[in-house]
């Protein structure tokens, strides 16, 4: 059974209700003395935009680091695409580590400071994991690697190097990158917060693209636009938890609405 979700944007979601892609379930992390993370749960189903708002500090980086386990969460479960990931363990048996690669892989990451390779193209830059993590045939990998570059307005940008990239457009090909994993789920960490505000368009404009296409996507940003357009729902954080979360019509437009007045607070920082 399929479900249909047009938000404020028109831009169609189309996915099979209910059918989860993410389960994050009373996920604690710490640094040292500081508990940033104090039980955190989520689930997104396929083809759901969830973006996650508040203030600085909140937890919302780690929240999502903790979904592909970049951090380790201290206590809780997350399941990715089937995958089921017990947190906290302190032996890693080779059978976890492997379930945390394969999840890696099907949850791939946006990141805010795009982490490209400097020494490698654009091309170069997409094609890596293809071939070294998923074992593809250079020339497959080149092939699929341009379609992507040329999806995100890039074909032309395929043999230039990062330092001669603008923010938006490095940020494009990171976008690209990812996609080339074939990923279920793609998780975006502030992916304009480094980029010139003239920048954010273009980038903001490739993922409603994808949006559009159907991928399931988790979003920290404080792109209320954005949010208002693309998401089907909202999440806010604030100091480890969540402390709304609902669809962005409600919330967002409402100043009267007391949902709308806490994510103001929250984000007024
Ligand atoms: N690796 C780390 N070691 C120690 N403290 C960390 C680490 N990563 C994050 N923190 C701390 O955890 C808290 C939450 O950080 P996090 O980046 O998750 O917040 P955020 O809500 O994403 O903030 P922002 O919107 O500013 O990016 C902060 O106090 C931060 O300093």
């Amino acid at each position: 059974m399929n479900s249909q979700n047009s938000n404020l944007a028109g831009v169609p979601h189309t996915h099979p209700a209910g059918v989860c892609q993410i389960r994050a379930e009373n996920i604690h992390k710490r640094f040292g003395n500081l508990e940033v993370l104090k039980g955190v749960s989520l689930t997104v189903n396929k083809g759901e935009v969830v973006v996650i708002m508040g203030p600085s500090g909140s937890g919302k980086t780690t929240f999502i680091r903790c979904l592909n386990f970049l951090e380790e969460p201290d206590q809780g479960q997350v399941m990715v695409c089937n995958l089921d990931v017990a947190c906290g363990l302190r032996v890693a048996s080779r059978e976890r580590s492997s379930k945390i690669r394969q999840l890696r892989v099907k949850a791939a990451m946006v990141f805010q400071s795009f982490n490209l390779y400097p020494h490698m193209t654009a091309l170069g830059n997409v094609i890596e994991g293809p071939i070294q993590v998923l074992g593809m045939r250079r020339d497959e990998a080149v092939k699929s690697g341009e379609q992507l570059l040329a999806k995100v307005g890039l074909a032309d940008k395929r043999d230039e190097h990062p330092s001669r990239l603008s923010g938006g457009q490095k940020q494009r090909v990171a976008i690209a990158r990812a996609l080339a994993m074939n990923p279920e789920v793609v998780l975006f960490d502030e992916p304009t917060s480094a980029l010139d505000p003239e920048l954010h368009e273009e980038v903001l404009q490739t993922m409603r693209q994808l949006a559009g296409d159907g991928m399931t996507m988790i979003v920290v940003t404080h792109e209320v636009k954005f949010a208002h357009e693309v998401a089907d729902r909202v999440v806010f954080m604030a100091d480890g938890v969540v402390v709304e979360e609902g669809l962005p019509q409600e919330i967002l437009v409402n100043p009267q609405h007391p949902r709308t007045r806490s994510f103001l607070r929250l984000v007024d920082h």
